[in-house]
């Protein structure tokens, strides 16, 4: 997507509070090593997840793949050519791996959207973009309804890639290659709370071999259509 000019949005205390107390917890969980970046405050985890919920996983994204989209009023479906779907917060296993994911950064599963899984053929990718919300595009004001905008990201790869299918932060400094079972988790905002737009990143190419990762976004506040979800309500 073209990268604007103007700034994608405003500090917060709220948000900025949220960045250090999931900062301080990755700190101090042992599994988590903290990746050197000044620009991007990310941690990895290798196998966070075991082989036999990655390869669940897998199979579960391989049965509900359709084409990926994208929000932003900028962007085409060239930026990202990869296949996903959405992973049922209901379903059993799924609920329990989208926990095991908030805890270990500290937020309310409540905060947490859908999980959505992305299958990466050879040649596919999801060329740069920023994972918070602009707040100058026309989605942010059905964004700020639906729980505000994202903080986190965690992703966990789930399987091995012969070749290519890095995740890369060209103003980070941080590119991580799949591993199955690696967390990678970042903080898409700054320490003011504002977006940090050198959270800039990419899911390059593939280029032997298929890629499948899992993605959680977490938002400010609780996630409105899983609020839903959860009293029967219409959406
Ligand atoms: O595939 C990747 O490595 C990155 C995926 C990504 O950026 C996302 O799902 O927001
Ligand atoms: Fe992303």
């Amino acid at each position: 997507m073209a990268i604007s000019t103007q700034a994608p949005g405003r500090p917060s205390a709220d948000r900025a509070a949220i960045g250090s107390a999931v900062a301080a917890r990755l700190d101090a969980d042992p599994r988590m090593q903290r990746l050197p970046s000044a620009q991007v405050d990310a941690w990895r985890c290798p196998a966070f997840l075991d082989e036999a919920n990655c390869d669940w996983l897998v199979q579960v994204i391989d049965a509900n793949r359709r084409p990926s989209t994208l929000l932003s009023d900028r962007g085409t479906s060239a930026n990202r050519t990869s296949e996903s779907c959405d992973m049922d917060r209901n379903a059993p296993g799924i609920r329990e791996i989208d926990r095991f994911i908030a805890d270990a950064l500290g937020i309310d599963p409540d905060h947490g959207e859908t999980m959505q899984g992305q299958r990466y053929a050879p040649g596919q990718h999801f060329r740069t973009h920023h994972d918070y919300f602009h707040e100058g595009e026309s989605y942010w004001p059905r964004m700020q309804a639906s729980g505000g905008q994202r903080t986190w990201t965690a992703m966990i790869y789930l399987n091995e890639v012969e070749e290519g299918g890095a995740t890369w932060f060209p103003q980070g400094g941080l590119r991580v290659a799949p591993r199955k079972g690696l967390l990678l988790v970042w903080n898409n905002l700054a320490a003011d709370g504002s977006p940090n737009t050198a959270t800039l990143h990419e899911g390059m190419a593939v280029v032997e071999g298929t890629k499948y990762i899992v993605t959680k976004w977490f938002r400010e506040r609780p996630w409105a259509m899983a609020a839903r979800a959860a009293t029967g309500s219409p959406a």
